[in-house]
């Protein structure tokens, strides 16, 4: 027999449980009755696509993304108003636009552009793709205790405490902001990012700081490569400037900038997917093949992406060719749009590992390319001769380029400007539009 206390206690944690589970996306494999959540967890297990799309169904969205205003923000802060030509920063003006873009979905609208944060998370990923070849010269079973020694792991641990302590304190301001609006019996603030939707996951054991971090790591390098990529491109070839101003600028004036005209621009994505295929990356990795052929553990293996320039894959594979994989698309070719994977085209690796944000990147990289296209025109400094950066086996964008921009003005501009500049949406430096895109889980 229970004891009222045990009663009260069991009333208790059970309350506290439930509570503790509230989270802000529907939750679809709920059953009554399943305290333990086996069912739940078996669902999940069996049949997670099913659950994925019944809760998109469920929830009201659109998932909504700020991008637009932040890199119409972020342009202005890093390439300026003016229009005489002037020369920026290689890696700072370009990953900076991706990095605002990317923070205002990741850490959510106030601290998007908080230079602090934006320092911070910038120079993480710098010092850990240098912590990772640092480690790389020591044994393995060394490392373990000379990362609290060596320059850039040091690092690293210094800005990631750093990163949990300002994280820590947007968790608590919104919580603040939340018991305030509770006590006015207003409706608190919902946050819709990705700091919001982690900090209401009930299984996360992470830190929220580290989760920020690890999601910098994913998004910020591969995604400014990629537009650093485009833009020399674009500027070595300004003959395809027109035709894609031309595709932009009827897309967003039937439809505006959403979800449904990024779909469409299919040059855009073509030219994208083009550059991409300039500087095939290599992953790296520890593995066991399934053909059982053995790779002693600890050797590196890398994944051949030469098919990009293959002449059996690609007509004139050294020639850029812009319209290259529209055309292919219009043949039939299903995997020629940027989001697709194929074993010819791995930039985004492929199996059950392939990149989860292609999709992101996709709408990141075409939002930031259509302001670029409608509000600048660029060039390479006159003289200046863009070639891959070589690295053993692995090319990487140029990381010297030296571009030059100005800032459209007066009859160049785009005649539906404004539609890109007039639903407020409010950022430290003004107020600009606000734009929904739905992300596609796929
Ligand atoms: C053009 C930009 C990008 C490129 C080229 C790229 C490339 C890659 C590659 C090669 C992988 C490894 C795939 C494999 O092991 O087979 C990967 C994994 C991943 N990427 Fe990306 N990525 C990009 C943008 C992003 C963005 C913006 C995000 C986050 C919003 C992201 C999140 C991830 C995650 C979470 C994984 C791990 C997936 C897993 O292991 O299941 N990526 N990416």
């Amino acid at each position: 027999m229970l004891s009222p206390w045990t009663l009260i206690a069991i009333i208790v944690s059970l309350y506290y449980l439930k509570t503790y589970q509230e989270i802000v996306f529907p939750v679809v494999n709920a059953y009554a009755g399943d305290i333990f959540r086996r069912k739940a967890y078996r669902e999940y297990k069996t049949n997670a696509k099913r659950l994925i799309a019944k809760g998109l169904a469920k929830y009201n969205g659109p998932i909504s993304l700020l991008v637009p205003p932040w890199v119409v923000a972020a342009l202005q802060h890093h390439w300026g108003d003016s229009d005489s030509w002037h020369q920026i920063s290689w890696e700072r003006d370009t990953t900076g636009i991706i990095s605002w873009a990317a923070a205002s979905v990741f850490v959510g609208p106030g601290k998007a552009s908080d230079p602090e944060w934006q320092m911070l998370s910038q120079a993480y990923v710098r010092e850990l793709f240098s912590a990772v070849s640092e480690l790389h010269t020591w044994r393995p079973s060394l490392r373990s205790v000379v990362q609290w020694f060596l320059p850039h792991t040091s690092a690293c641990q210094a800005l990631a405490r750093k990163a949990r302590v300002m994280i820590d304190e947007v968790v608590e301001r919104r919580a603040e902001e939340s018991h305030l609006a509770q006590r006015q019996g207003r409706k608190a603030r919902r946050y819709n990012d990705v700091l919001s939707w982690t900090s209401h996951m009930p299984s996360n054991k992470l830190h929220l700081g580290d989760i920020q971090l690890a999601l910098a790591v994913a998004a910020l390098f591969t995604t400014s490569e990629a537009l650093r990529q485009t833009l020399t491109d674009l500027a070595e070839h300004p003959e395809l400037v027109a035709p894609l101003r031309r595709e932009i600028e009827e897309l967003i004036s039937r439809h505006g900038l959403c979800q449904a005209a990024l779909q469409k621009m299919d040059m855009l994505d073509s030219l994208m997917k083009e550059s991409q295929r300039q500087t095939p990356g290599l992953a790296i990795r520890d593995t066991t093949l399934p053909d059982e052929t053995l790779i002693p553990r600890g050797s590196h293996i890398m994944v051949d992406s030469s098919d990009m320039w293959n002449p059996e894959v690609h007509d004139y594979p050294d020639v850029y060719d812009g319209y290259r994989f529209v055309k292919q698309r219009h043949a039939g070719d299903k995997a020629s749009q940027f989001v697709q994977a194929s074993r010819e085209h791995n930039t985004f690796g492929g199996g059950r590992h392939i990149c989860r944000g292609r999709f992101f990147a996709n709408a990141e990289l075409k939002i930031c390319l259509a302001h670029i296209l409608l509000d600048y025109v660029v060039r390479l400094k006159e003289g200046y001769c863009s070639k891959p950066m070589s690295s053993g086996v692995y090319d990487g964008v140029d990381s010297a380029a030296e571009l030059e921009v100005r800032r459209r003005s007066g009859s160049e501009c785009c005649p539906f400007y404004a539609f890109l500049h007039c639903s407020p949406t409010e950022t430290p430096f003004g107020t600009f539009r606000s734009i929904e895109i739905e992300m596609v889980f796929s």
